[in-house]
């Protein structure tokens, strides 16, 4: 098992996310309206819809990337008013520094921190442990698979020993082997670092996988139409009977989405193939110092 034991003075974080609503300036409608939902510490949440419902938005809105027209977010009782090292964000999008080796990439923030060297060169061998690229260190960032480079964003996520990591849609450009077993390993790291998960997702299985609550939302306005529990006994050792779980939590989620949001349309997907141009226009989060409490 890893090494690597952050130190955090409580677990987790507590999301509330009261009344929020928002429109995008020159947009004619609401892409949020009365969005209500507590997340608590170290729970994992995924929220899915369809295309255009406002997922996004709202994750980059807990984010503090985007302010809400109305209603605020709470992270352990503090209004979010901007971006932090407590809550991080990963998108599809690795965003790496290609001319850096991995080392440099995942200690990138803890150098503006100002943590010494030794330090950072520990922290890194850690971190790399965790997302399993033990021996990548010295390797440039652009010469790595798509798979390895989202490790290499996560394990730079987690350098600043954040409370809440956000996902919006990070695997969703991997192949379904990569991405499974990212999902799994950010599940695993997410509870032994004891982080709140918020992910957005088109993929039914995925929010199995992560999530313990699936919150489905509709759009026009975007809205939570219904929250499923995702009743799986992920600590079951037969295997037979986990998978037997896995698929009937499923089926579960899948008929409340499509209760939820109507059936698909023979041609319509829940892939990101169907992914909406207008997407919130923010930058990737800015890696930002260690060290903040
Ligand atoms: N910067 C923007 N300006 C204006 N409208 C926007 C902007 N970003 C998103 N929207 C609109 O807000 C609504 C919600 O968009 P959002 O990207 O949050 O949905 P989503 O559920 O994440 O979609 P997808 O699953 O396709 O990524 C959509 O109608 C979208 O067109």
């Amino acid at each position: 098992m890893p090494a690597f034991q952050p130190k955090k003075a409580w677990p987790g974080a507590h999301i509330a996310i009261q009344g929020v609503s928002h429109r995008y300036r020159r947009a004619s409608g609401n892409a949020l309206s009365g969005i209500d939902l507590e997340i608590k510490p170290c729970e994992a949440v995924a929220l899915v819809g369809r295309s255009g419902c406002g997922k996004s938005t709202l994750l980059h809105i807990i984010a503090g990337l985007v302010a809400p027209s109305m209603g605020e977010i709470r992270i352990d009782g503090a209004r979010v008013e901007g971006a932090s090292p407590r809550w991080v964000v990963m998108f599809q999008q690795p965003h790496l520094y290609p001319w850096m080796s991995v080392a440099q990439n995942v200690g990138l923030g803890l150098k503006f921190a100002g943590r010494p060297r030794a330090e950072i060169a520990a922290r890194v061998g850690e971190l790399l442990h965790l997302v399993e690229l033990d021996g990548y260190a010295e390797r440039n960032a652009q010469d790595l698979s798509g798979g390895q480079q989202q490790r290499v964003a996560l394990a730079r996520s987690l350098a600043t020993c954040p409370e809440v990591l956000l996902l919006d849609e990070p695997f969703s450009a991997l192949d379904a082997v990569t991405r499974r077993a990212l999902q799994r390993d950010v599940r695993r790291i997410a509870e032994e670092m004891k982080i709140t998960l918020v992910i957005v997702t088109h993929d039914i299985p995925e929010a199995v996988t992560m999530a313990d609550r699936a919150v489905i939302m509709r759009s026009d306005p975007g809205r939570i139409a219904e929250i499923v529990p995702v009743a799986v006994d992920r600590s079951d050792a037969d295997p037979e009977r986990r998978a037997a779980s896995i698929q009937a939590a499923q089926a579960r989620l899948q008929a409340a989405f499509e209760r939820a949001t109507g059936p698909a349309a023979p041609d319509a997907s829940l892939t990101p193939d169907s992914h909406n141009q207008e997407t919130p226009r923010t930058e990737p989060l800015k890696i930002v110092a260690a060290g903040h409490r």
